[in-house]
């Protein structure tokens, strides 16, 4: 059930839709941010997204576009919570323009398009790898990758997000990377994929951003969850090279068409964000950064096929790659080390290797083998060890 917020209270919260609360402005609506005064002066600030006036006839008069809109609301409201997916908190009626509005969590660090191409500092190698492992998360419950579903969430359909991008991916102010923007989303269960065409339960025509589209996606026909893997690899390649997806400056002009090759031919360090010291300088960064750079090659085959699933791709960087963020590099690498140590005295856990956690923090995820994936809590207790554990077991 989504919440329904009061239009006249959201009118007073953005000042009126005021241009000085926009936030942002995209092809199918304008996001603004909307202040509530809760209690004692505490404030909640929410994004409010309007979809887009368009101009129609030979008298240009004024027609809401909320197609997109309508299909965000009801995808979204769709979707069990999930911690790198955008909250929808409710809608609203404007009943002057006769549209729904919708109400979601306000994302104040910006996209990662900005933090990219705008932001003076470059990101570091630890928050890239984090940022690609929390959209590659959203992107598998989306496609229904998660197996151990809470059992107060239903079972959902397979959902296509049809443009992720770094436009799409927002930070919260905890910096966490959430996919937002479902205006194209598809789920899968509600089409009839043997009826192209307009119309509800009718496939919808391909779309998508250039630079990110799927080339195999040629026809309505064509939709599959292999497109967002598509879509991921190339922006795990923006991620680490720092590049812009399209750009007619170069002699290239499409990011995976460059980056592909170098990557068959491993000469990855040419991949590299210039910017920020190569992850060479350090084994386990270097090795990380490398791994997503395999990954993001696999990603965006021109056979559909040869792709993985978005599960293969989580289990595979939980499986391998280092978590770097909330330790310095020494010490998830003598981590590393204690738990290998333990391995070979403890027989049985050789062949299962979970996950080390240091005070309930995650620090190193390591599962080899093994099929079962799923987010922290999925883990079975028996394989979590603290860091006081492994020091005293050293
Ligand atoms: N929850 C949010 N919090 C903060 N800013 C947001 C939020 N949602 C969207 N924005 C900003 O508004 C911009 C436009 O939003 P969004 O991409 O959802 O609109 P759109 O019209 O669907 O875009 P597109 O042209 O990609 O279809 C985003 O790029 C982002 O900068």
């Amino acid at each position: 059930m989504v919440a329904e917020f009061d239009y006249e209270e959201l009118l007073k919260a953005t000042g009126n839709f005021s241009p000085s609360r926009l936030i942002g402005k995209g092809s199918h609506g304008s996001v603004y941010a909307a202040k509530f005064i809760i209690r004692n002066n505490e404030s909640l600030i929410v994004a409010v997204k309007k979809p887009q006036q368009i101009l129609h006839g030979h008298d240009h008069h004024a027609r809401t576009d909320d197609s997109n809109l309508e299909n965000e609301i009801r995808v979204l409201s769709a979707l069990p919570e999930n911690p790198h997916i955008i909250k929808l908190l409710g809608t609203s009626h404007d009943s002057a323009r006769n549209c729904r509005l919708l109400v979601m969590e306000f994302m104040p660090n910006g996209s990662l398009h900005d933090l990219l191409h705008v932001a003076e500092t470059p990101p570091s190698w630890s928050k890239r790898v984090e940022t690609v492992l929390q959209i590659a998360k959203a992107v598998r419950s989306l496609h229904g990758g998660v197996v151990a579903v809470p059992p107060h969430h239903q079972p959902y359909s397979v959902i296509v997000h049809r443009d992720i991008k770094s436009e799409n991916v927002l930070f919260d102010s905890d910096w966490v990377a959430k996919l937002a923007d479902f205006g194209l989303a598809v789920a899968l269960d509600d089409v009839d994929s043997a009826s192209d065409g307009p119309g509800p339960g009718q496939v919808p025509a391909a779309a998508g951003t250039i630079g990110y589209l799927d080339p195999c996606y040629t026809a309505p026909s064509k939709l599959s969850t292999k497109n967002d893997v598509f879509s991921f690899g190339v922006l795990v390649l923006e991620i680490v090279s720092g590049r812009k997806v399209m750009d007619v400056s170069r002699s290239w002009t499409s990011l995976a068409e460059w980056a592909a090759p170098l990557i068959r031919e491993r000469r990855l360090d040419e991949i590299y964000d210039t910017r920020v010291p190569s992850p060479d300088g350090d084994v386990a960064v270097g090795s990380t950064v490398r791994e997503l750079l395999y990954v993001a090659a696999s990603c965006v085959s021109l056979e559909e096929d040869c792709r993985p699933s978005m599960s293969d791709v989580v289990g595979g960087m939980l499986g391998r790659l280092v978590r770097v963020d909330r330790f310095p590099i020494w010490m998830t690498s003598f981590l590393r080390g204690v738990m290998l140590v333990r391995i070979k005295r403890r027989k049985k856990l050789a062949k299962r290797w979970r996950q080390i956690k240091c005070d309930e923090a995650p620090i190193i995820e390591c599962r080899q083998g093994v099929t079962q994936y799923g987010d922290d809590h999925d883990v079975p207790k028996r394989n979590r060890f603290t860091l006081r554990e492994l020091l005293l077991a050293g």
